[in-house]
């Protein structure tokens, strides 16, 4: 079933967070599907634009519809991630997409506004739900590359201003956490102080934390013995504050580095130990079982594992008491 995040966060809000993930190709859609029929968690399925650039959007809708064919149990959003003005138009024209994101937040706050203003005023006309950005995180996002100094965290009182003259329904924060498999130097802290700030400036909000991929020291070890070079300072958002940052209105977390490390740490062993093999499904099956396990594994860390039968009768009743 696909539902909107409004619902979603409904559900969830300041007990659990739902997870967020970004899908490219058919191993990472099964297998995310596979990982939440495991898990008995809902989810949110995040599109990238250069996802739809690289499998093609009409690619992506048609294995999403099949997925959801094969795991009929399942309850997700589909969701645009970091969409501009236009990318935003067309998912909520399509008819398919039930949750867009608006990233205006690297113009000036008032222009923000406005463009949020516009995308909102759409998407609701279609039963669309909008998450908006204020702040800056650190790291690479689609084609801007922003640097640790020039990161800016959220003000919770401009954000209180933003979410009353803009109408969204949920707020990506800048609280500490950056992009990519190459964030801050060292361990990457939340900071909690600023989250509950804004927590306390919009009680009942959902926000929405991007850059919490965990960048696991082992997994970077492990693609580094099978041929990676990846920079082994790295590390990323400690798993045990994804519940504590949802207790202060984080309804959404956002990961896709993580996920993209079990990809290449499955496909670099698999082809180190196996260099007589031409057959690519090996692999292939192979990733898309410790998909699965990692997803399923983020849902008990996020608070959503188990949830998908009360989320299934919440809803419902949700839309029987609006019809
Ligand atoms: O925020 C994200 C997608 O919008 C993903 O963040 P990571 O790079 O930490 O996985
Ligand atoms: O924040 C961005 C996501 O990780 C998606 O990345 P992408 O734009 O390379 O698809
Ligand atoms: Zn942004
Ligand atoms: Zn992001």
């Amino acid at each position: 079933m696909i539902v909107t995040t409004a619902e979603l966060f409904r559900c969830a809000y300041g007990k659990y967070a739902i997870g967020a993930y970004n899908i490219n190709n058919m191993e990472q859609t099964l297998g995310l599907f596979r990982g939440c029929a495991q898990a008995e968690a809902p989810f949110i399925i995040q599109i990238s634009r250069g996802a739809r650039k690289y499998a093609d959007k009409r690619m992506l809708e048609a294995m999403i519809r099949a997925a959801e064919s094969i795991y009929p149990e399942s309850i997700f959003a589909v969701h645009l991630d970091h969409g501009d003005e236009e990318t935003c138009y067309d998912c909520i024209d399509s008819g398919f997409y039930s949750s867009v994101m608006i990233d205006a937040s690297h113009h000036p706050f008032e222009e923000n506004v406005a463009i949020t203003r516009r995308v909102v005023e759409r998407a609701h006309a279609k039963g669309v739900s909008v998450e908006s950005e204020l702040g800056m995180l650190g790291g690479v996002e689609e084609d801007i590359k922003i640097d640790e100094g020039h990161a800016c965290l959220t003000d919770a009182e401009q954000a209180k201003e933003f979410v009353a003259q803009t109408g969204c329904d949920s707020l990506a924060c800048a609280v500490g956490t950056s992009h990519g498999a190459y964030k801050f130097k060292g361990k990457q802290s939340i900071h909690f102080d600023v989250l509950e700030a804004i927590f306390k400036r919009l009680p009942g909000f959902p926000l929405v934390m991007h850059g919490s991929s965990s960048v696991p020291q082992e997994e970077v070890r492990r693609i580094n013995t099978a041929g990676g070079k990846l920079d082994p300072s790295a590390c990323g958002v400690d798993e045990n504050e994804y519940l504590p940052a949802a207790k202060l209105g984080v309804t959404k977390i956002n990961i896709d580095t993580d996920g993209r490390l079990v990809w290449m740490r499955v496909h670099r062993e698999y082809l180190r130990d196996h260099p007589e093999d031409f057959d690519f499904r090996g692999a292939g099956r192979v990733y898309m079982a410790e998909y699965a396990n990692f997803i399923a594994h983020k849902s008990e860390k996020l608070g959503c594992a188990k949830q998908l039968e009360s989320i299934r009768k919440s809803i419902l009743a949700q839309r029987g008491n609006r019809a």
